[in-house]
């Protein structure tokens, strides 16, 4: 109860990123949110809590008798904490042997034990307390074991090497950023250079030291969250930590308290160091945490009041607002927080989480496979030499059926030319053809004659314009399109030639602004065309319904 309790007097419990990722830091400072617990009717009374601990801690904490106390029970405890602000900096930070021995002399298990505080809480705000199994996996009598005196080693699945490597010489480039940062993290555990350990309050020098460098990263990470809360939690027994070792210092983590007879964890806090965000530690120490907490603690939820700027991350780390676990597991267990956003991710009982990359390369090559069953799409075949004369036209005419993969790919000689519009009265010798290019052939003469043609008949001389195709990435004009009729080989349907006339038009209207003549030339001489069309359509083409 003792260190439950401790938790749950929590005064307040307010995150916000002091230094969020780069890629979120206009919405990080814009939604900061200052979490305010919940007060009980019997609470009301109590002195009101400041509307932010970042602003006002000092008052906050004289304002917390919880706190309070241990401050005052634990002299060396906070006086540890005055030690640890000037370790804060969480990117330089020093250890100072006499300050750990201090600190390992004067652990909260002191402060965190059955206090009129305590007891007071649990009658106005009845809380659960859990089984004395918890004991066996937070509480001291797990503290002095051999399991506990080695970091857990998370466990992960067994991959064949060979197959891997092929796998991922294969395909790493074409697995997503997701894969690929699981993948490169992974190589460095492997090699050595990096690792993931799960430690509570143990009194091993080591592990002391890794809590405390978490420590400073919570503060420095969540500046919104009384310090003294933080160490408590930390060093709290039925609390864990799986952090993230680098060169044997802490790049960030997540503490958590698992419910184990509920079969459920509270994450208290979450943070990576800030040069490190963003580079997939915290994706890769929640994988790691999943299956930590799934393989060792008989975990199947997680639930943490996410802060509004940690939303996006736990969304991504499969947390959802919507709570699917039974009520009657969770509720009096964890404390209710204003502000905060309640977020559940169920654990999954077979995946392998610190081997997810893996997992997906398999899936991605076992779709591969499929897919080359069910299609030819993956056989490349020699490109064709498909050399242009001036306005896109061919240099030599070659048949569509000598276009290697054509015909594998499902085209029939019959879908040639295939146009909604079909030349009335069209005999099968080719003069539906002819037909067709005496059409574009009048239309094109009539726009040439028109008033507004002008600014269309030559393409844009780039010595006038000069940056006009930094602009205008496809051009069109009315000599291009009197070449590719001419050629009576380019337009093979009415669309291919509308189309180039449309684009001709919006072309001038993207490049000019519409006060100006070119714009207002467009505009005209696109309508003269579209009732020109209309009025061949009627009696030249027909239309396919
Ligand atoms: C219960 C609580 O403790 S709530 C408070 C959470 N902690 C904080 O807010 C402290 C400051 N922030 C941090 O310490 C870190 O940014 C963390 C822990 C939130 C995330 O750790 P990172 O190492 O940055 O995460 P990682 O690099 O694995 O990113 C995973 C994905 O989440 C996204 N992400 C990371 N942080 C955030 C965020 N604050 N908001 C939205 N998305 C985020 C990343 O862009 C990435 O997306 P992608 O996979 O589409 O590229």
């Amino acid at each position: 109860m003792d260190a439950h309790s401790s938790h749950l007097t929590a005064p307040l419990r307010s995150r916000s990123s002091q230094t969020p990722s780069p890629s979120h830091s206009a919405s990080a400072s814009a939604t900061s949110s200052i979490h305010k617990r919940k007060l009980s009717a019997a609470e009301d009374h109590a002195p009101p809590f400041p509307s932010s601990f970042s602003d006002t801690r000092d008052g906050a904490l004289t304002s917390n008798d919880d706190l309070e106390s241990i401050s005052a029970r634990g002299g060396a405890d906070s006086d540890d904490s005055e030690e640890f602000e000037d370790v804060v900096d969480d990117d330089e930070e020093e250890y100072d042997d006499s300050s750990m021995r201090n600190f390992t002399a004067t652990r909260l298990e002191n402060n965190v034990g059955p206090t009129g505080r305590n007891t007071k809480l649990k009658t106005e705000n009845p809380v659960k307390v859990e089984p004395s199994e918890v004991g066996k996996d937070g509480g001291p009598g797990a503290a002095g074991s051999a399991a506990a005196s080695t970091p857990a080693a998370v466990p992960g699945i067994v991959v064949k090497e060979d197959t891997v490597k092929s796998i991922f010489t294969e395909n790493l480039q074409t697995s997503g950023a997701y894969c690929a940062r699981e993948e490169s993290l992974k190589k460095e555990e492997e090699a050595g250079k990096l690792k993931f350990v799960c430690v509570s309050n143990d009194n091993i020098d080591e592990h002391m030291i890794w809590l405390i460098g978490l420590k400073n990263i919570f503060a420095r990470q969540l500046p919104n969250m009384p310090k003294e809360y933080i160490v408590r939690l930390v060093m709290d027994r039925g609390h864990k930590s799986v952090m993230v070792i680098r060169r044997n210092t802490v790049v960030g983590g997540i503490t958590y308290r698992p419910y184990v007879s509920q079969k459920f964890g509270e994450i208290a806090f979450c943070a990576i160091t800030s040069d490190e965000q963003v580079k997939g530690y915290g994706t890769r120490l929640m994988n790691h945490l999943k299956q930590h907490a799934r393989d060792m603690d008989g975990l199947t939820h997680f639930l943490t009041y996410a802060d509004n700027n940690a939303v996006g991350y736990f969304n991504k780390q499969g947390f959802t607002k919507d709570i699917f676990l039974e009520k009657e597991r969770w509720h009096g267990y964890i404390k209710d927080y204003d502000g905060g956003i309640l977020m559940e991710c169920k654990i999954d009982p077979k995946l392998p989480y610190t081997d997810l990359s893996t997992m997906i390369h398999h899936q991605r090559q076992a779709i591969d496979e499929k897919i080359r069953e069910l299609s030819n799409c993956h056989i490349v075949y020699p490109g064709i030499d498909f050399q242009k004369k001036e306005a896109g036209v061919p240099k030599r005419i070659f048949k569509l059926e000598d276009i290697l993969g054509l015909r594998e790919a499902g085209w029939t000689p019959d879908q040639w030319g295939h146009s909604r519009f079909k030349i009335v009265n069209a005999s099968p010798d080719g003069t539906s053809n002819q037909k067709l290019t005496g059409f574009m052939r009048s239309i094109l003469k009539a726009m040439h004659d028109h008033v507004d043609s002008w600014p269309f008949k030559e393409p844009v001389d780039v010595r006038d314009v000069p940056d006009y195709y930094d602009i205008i990435r496809d051009p069109m004009d009315l000599k291009t399109m009197t070449r590719r009729v001419e050629s009576e080989q380019y337009y093979v349907t009415l669309e291919m030639f509308l189309a180039d006339a449309r684009r001709m038009f919006a072309n001038a209207r993207t490049y000019n602004s519409p006060e100006t003549i070119y714009f207002k030339c467009s505009t005209r001489l696109e309508a003269f065309f579209s009732s020109r069309v209309q009025s061949g359509l009627q009696s030249f083409v027909k239309i396919q319904q």
